[in-house]
Formats: structure tokens, sequence, C-alpha cells
């Protein structure tokens, strides 16, 4: 058996056909939708990212509003910065790309992000609201693993899922989307002090994979037809490396390649995320 792919540059096509027409729609109302990015230090890996997310805005017409800081940069001025654009009316949502150096406090930042302004879904106001069931900006990584899964018709209703991973961006959030009544999952979170990995992942029907060791699951580790999402990127010496072993397509269902799965979705409902935000403030001001 040879997995299909749930294929995510495919799928990110389908989604910016929408977003460009949805954004086109704005600017016949004089409203054009702009993503800020925060990107502190030199990083090569989160620069390249950022990038990304800047070529992603061109391709359907959001302005782009770059803010790049040296790596030795005071909480004080950082939080300047996020300031300038929580009243920055060009910016409609941004993101302060993570992680930051050591010697900044995340949370801070994180907290200090106008809760309108939070693209990125991460901000305790709307992680909260998720928790409450109440209208939030959600998440970008999982809400493409659930449009993923939904894409290729994987049923989600009733399936055992195992989330590798408890970090904030992915495996502590997904959890919140996919036990809604809408989704109806049950939800196994496994991180470093879990007894038996290879026990939990077996018994899922679909495996969030969000630990960031390169092959951590591997075939044996995977119930025969089961989806597998690989959403943990390493760079290691042979390049970027996903979680899931080359051989667990041998045995699953379906499988997200890494690169070309999820991560094409995180930037792709970056930009949703902020031309949803432009709907509503348009909507509000007539
Ligand atoms: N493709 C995409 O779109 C995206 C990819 N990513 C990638 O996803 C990964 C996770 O991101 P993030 O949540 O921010 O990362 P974190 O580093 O915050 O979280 C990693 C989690 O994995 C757990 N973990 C590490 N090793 C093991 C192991 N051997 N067995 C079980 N659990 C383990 C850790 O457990 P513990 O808490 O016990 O330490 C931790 O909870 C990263 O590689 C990141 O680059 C992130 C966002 C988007
Ligand atoms: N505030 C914040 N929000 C994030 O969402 C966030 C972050 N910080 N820090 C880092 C992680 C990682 N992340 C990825 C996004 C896209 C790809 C992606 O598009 N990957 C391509 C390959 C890209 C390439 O080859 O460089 C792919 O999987 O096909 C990967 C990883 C978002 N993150
Ligand atoms: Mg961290």
């Amino acid at each position: 058996m040879t997995a299909t792919i749930l294929d995510g540059k495919a799928t990110r096509d389908e989604i910016f056909i929408d977003l460009k027409a949805r954004v086109d729609a704005l600017k016949a109302k004089g409203i054009t939708p702009g993503l800020g990015t925060v990107l502190v230090g030199d990083d090569p890996g989160s620069a390249s990212y950022v990038r990304g997310k800047h070529a992603d805005c061109a391709k359907v017409g959001i302005n782009s509003l770059r803010r790049d800081l040296p790596a030795d940069i005071s909480q004080a001025e950082l939080e300047a910065v996020i300031d300038e654009l929580n009243a920055n009316p060009e910016c409609t949502g941004y993101i302060v790309q993570l992680p930051l150096p050591k010697h900044l406090d995340e949370n801070a930042a994180l907290e200090r992000i106008d809760p309108d302004k939070d693209a990125d879904g991460l901000h305790p106001v709307n992680l909260g609201r998720l928790v409450l069931g109440k209208e939030a900006t959600l998440p970008c990584t999982p809400r493409g693993v659930v449009h993923l899964l939904r894409r290729y018709d994987v049923p989600i209703d009733g399936a055992r899922v195992t989330v590798v991973g408890r970090g904030v961006t992915i495996g502590r959030p997904i959890g919140l989307l996919l036990t809604r009544r809408s989704e109806n999952a049950t939800v196994t979170l496994c991180h470093t002090g879990t007894k038996d990995l290879a026990a939990e992942v077996r018994r899922a029907d679909i495996v969030v994979a969000a630990a960031g060791v390169a092959g951590l699951i591997t075939a044996d580790m995977v119930k025969p037809g089961a989806a597998v999402l690989d959403v943990g990127v390493s760079r290691t010496p042979d390049g970027l490396r996903g979680d899931v072993a080359d051989d667990v397509r041998e045995v699953a269902g379906f499988i997200s390649p890494n690169p070309g799965g999820v991560g094409p979705l995180t930037r792709a409902f970056l930009l949703s995320n902020v031309v949803e935000r432009a709907e509503q403030l348009a909507a509000e001001s007539v």
C-alpha cells in the first residue's frame, strides 16, 4: 500500500485563488490588507520563513510591512515596534517570528500584540476564546492540518488522533480545534514525558507529528491506513528533515510530505487570518 499524498502546495494554490478574489473585492472598497512581520536577529531559517510570507502576500495582493531588528535589541525596543504596529492603520495583522533570542521575553511580546491584529492566533486572548468556544483568530498550523484532512476526505469525526509535541504553535492548540463539536475527534497529546510513544501512535487513525525530531515516527509505529501529518522541521547536515521517516508512506493511508505539506498551508492561513480581519473591518465601517 502506498499512501495518498496530502498535497499542501496544490491545496495552498486553491486557497490563494479564493484569497486573491477577496482581496480584489476589498480593494474595490478602498481597503488593502497589510501583513506585518517582526523578525529579530539573523537566523537564516527564520529569515527564509519571513521572506516566504512576504512572497505569498505579493501573490494575493496583500501589502507587506517588514520590521527586521538586530539580535541585540532590548525588550523595550522590541515592544516599541509592537506598539507601532498596533497603532499603524496600514497593518491589518502581524506576527512576531519565533523563537526570539534568549534574552527577550517571548510571552510578554506575544501578550503586547493587539489581539485583533494577532495574525498567528497565538495571543492569550485568542487561545482563551478558542477554549471558550467563542469566535477567535485561529492558529495557522492547526487550521492547515484540519483543512488538509477535510480536503482529502480523511474522516475526523470519531477518529483517534495522537499529537506528538506540546509546543504553542501547533501541538498544544491543535487538540483544541480537533475536539470541537464540529470536528469531534478524540485526541491524545504526547511529549517527552510520554511513557510509550510507539503505543500511543500505533492506535491512532490520525498522527500529527510536531516534535521537531528528524525521523521520530517510523513505519513500525503507524497503524496501516492511518493519516500521518508531518509538521516538525529539523535542520540536519542533509538539509531540512521532517519528523516522519520515509518508509512510513508504505504503511500509511495518507501522508503530508515535508516539505510540501503543512508548511505552505501555515502560510496560507496566516494570509487568510489577515483577509478575514480586513473583511470584518470593512463590514464594521459601513
Ligand atoms: N511546517 C509548519 O508549518 C510548521 C512547523 N513547525 C515545526 O514544528 C515543530 C514543533 O514546533 P513548536 O511546537 O513550536 O516546537 P517546540 O520546540 O515548542 O515543541 C516541541 C515539542 O515536541 C516534544 N518532543 C521533542 N522530542 C520528543 C520526543 N522524542 N518524543 C515526544 N515528544 C517530543 C517536546 O516535548 P517537551 O515539551 O516534553 O519538551 C515539545 O513539546 C518544530 O520543528 C517547528 O519547526 C512549527 C510551526 C509550523
Ligand atoms: N510567530 C510564528 N509563527 C509561525 O507560524 C512560525 C514561527 N513563528 N516560527 C517558526 C515556525 C515554522 N513555520 C513554518 C512556516 C512555513 C513553512 C513552510 O512553508 N515550509 C515549506 C518549505 C519552505 C522552505 O523550503 O524553506 C514546506 O514545508 O513546503 C515551514 C515552517 C512557522 N512558524
Ligand atoms: Mg520556544
